[in-house]
């Protein structure tokens, strides 16, 4: 097949990732027969220092003519005191709006060789595979109004009845391909947003009687993704509470680094990114962790290419580098033990020539 993803590698460590998950990308190409046209544009703070827009049209129409788009992270400490505008992180709002991108996706895997990676106990991080479906083109990331004046701000938290209802059902989908639970998380007992929420819940459950159904509050789903993570299944809940849970889970992976997403509508085009942001603390020096980036490119693979395959060798090599015990420095801890992105990122595509190797040698065999 021959598909255009376009890249836009954003600030910090979102070159570094990216370039690792691209890397990966042109094996699979290589080794599956497919060709990967790879097209870059601009997001976030070096957008603005290029063309004074965190989402320049060109990136736009970048992506409009392309099958998937990749990205890194956007923001850092050099646009923090920008107007709102002219944000780094108004580039990523933008782009997941302009495309209607409402469905994120959001894995929350225990990865067997990391369990001791996780500051919770291994018997409650062992079982947890969960995903979060969060919300990603309304709630109070987006109403109006929003300002702020000296003497007070205002955000707006609103949700149509159909922006609730197409997320649900993505996630009720989504749950019959996994265990079959759906949790819903809200603030029922004070917003209205959420209380429109669980009644969208309730009517669309009706469709789907074969998945259990429960509603927390998120409060307390805060507190039982810690206790009891392995309780979940798939987690749908608005925009912020969403970001914020998502974040919450990678503890229990062991980094936010292997975190990946895929930001989804309905007819497969979207845009794929790691959980985590642009980690100016790390950027440059070579220890970000690719993981959520090459595993972003796997969701990829699998969502808008319809290549399970391909995704599958991914997470395969993936989990097999840190089964043979190499790590980047998240994970490792800052021992000499700790591996570079680049490093890591060469293991994996060992790894991937490998499973070639094998595979092509039980052909021959067959
Ligand atoms: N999708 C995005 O583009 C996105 C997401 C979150 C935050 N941000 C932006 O990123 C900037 C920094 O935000 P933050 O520090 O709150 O969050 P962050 O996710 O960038 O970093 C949080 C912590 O996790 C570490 N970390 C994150 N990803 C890592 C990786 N792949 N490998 C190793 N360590 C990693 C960082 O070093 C840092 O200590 C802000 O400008 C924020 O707005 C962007
Ligand atoms: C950078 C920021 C706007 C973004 C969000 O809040 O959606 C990030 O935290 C995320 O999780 O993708
Ligand atoms: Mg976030």
């Amino acid at each position: 097949m021959e598909k255009r993803v376009a890249v836009l590698q954003g600030d910090g460590i979102g070159p570094e990732v990216t370039a690792a998950a691209v890397k990966v990308l042109e094996v699979v190409a290589r080794r599956f027969n497919h060709i990967f046209h790879f097209n870059y544009g601009s997001i976030g703070g070096e957008a603005i220092d290029q063309f004074n827009n965190p989402l320049p049209e060109e990136t736009i129409a970048l992506c409009e003519s392309s099958d998937a788009v990749l990205l890194g992270a956007v923001g850092g400490p050099k646009w923090d005191q920008n107007p709102s505008e002219l944000r780094p992180e108004k580039g990523l709002l933008a782009i997941r709006k302009h495309f209607d991108l409402f469905a994120n996706l959001r894995p929350v895997k225990a990865v067997p060789s990391l369990l001791q990676a996780s500051p919770l106990k291994e018997d409650i991080v062992q079982e947890v595979d969960m995903m979060i479906v969060r919300e990603l083109t309304g709630g109070i990331y987006f109403g109006q109004p929003s300002r702020k004046t000296e003497a007070s701000a205002v955000d707006t938290l609103v949700y149509t009845r159909e922006e609730i209802e197409r997320i649900v059902d993505k996630a009720f989908e989504l749950a019959r391909l996994r265990k079959g639970k759906v949790t819903s998380v809200d603030k029922a007992n004070v917003l209205e947003s959420s209380k429109l929420w669980r009644e969208v819940v309730e009517e669309k459950r009706k469709g789907y009687p074969d998945i259990e159904v429960e509603h927390q509050l998120v409060d307390s789903a805060a507190m039982k993704l810690i206790t009891n993570p392995a309780a979940f299944d798939v987690i749908v809940t608005e925009n912020m509470f969403g970001d914020i849970l998502s974040d919450e889970a990678s503890v229990i992976t062991g980094s936010l680094g292997l975190l990946p997403s895929a930001s989804v509508r309905s007819d497969g085009f979207g845009l794929y990114e790691p959980v985590h942001g642009s980690a100016p603390d790390v950027a440059g020096k070579g220890l970000a962790n690719p993981a959520a980036a090459i595993l972003s490119a796997a969701m990829m693979l699998r969502y808008s290419f319809d290549m399970e395959t391909e995704a599958a060798a991914i997470e395969e090599a993936v989990n097999t580098v840190f089964e043979d015990g190499y790590f980047t420095t998240d994970l490792a801890g800052r021992t000499d033990r700790a591996h570079s992105t680049k490093e890591w990122t060469d293991k994996v595509i060992d790894e991937l020539d490998l499973q070639f190797v094998s595979n092509s040698i039980m052909f021959s065999y067959a």
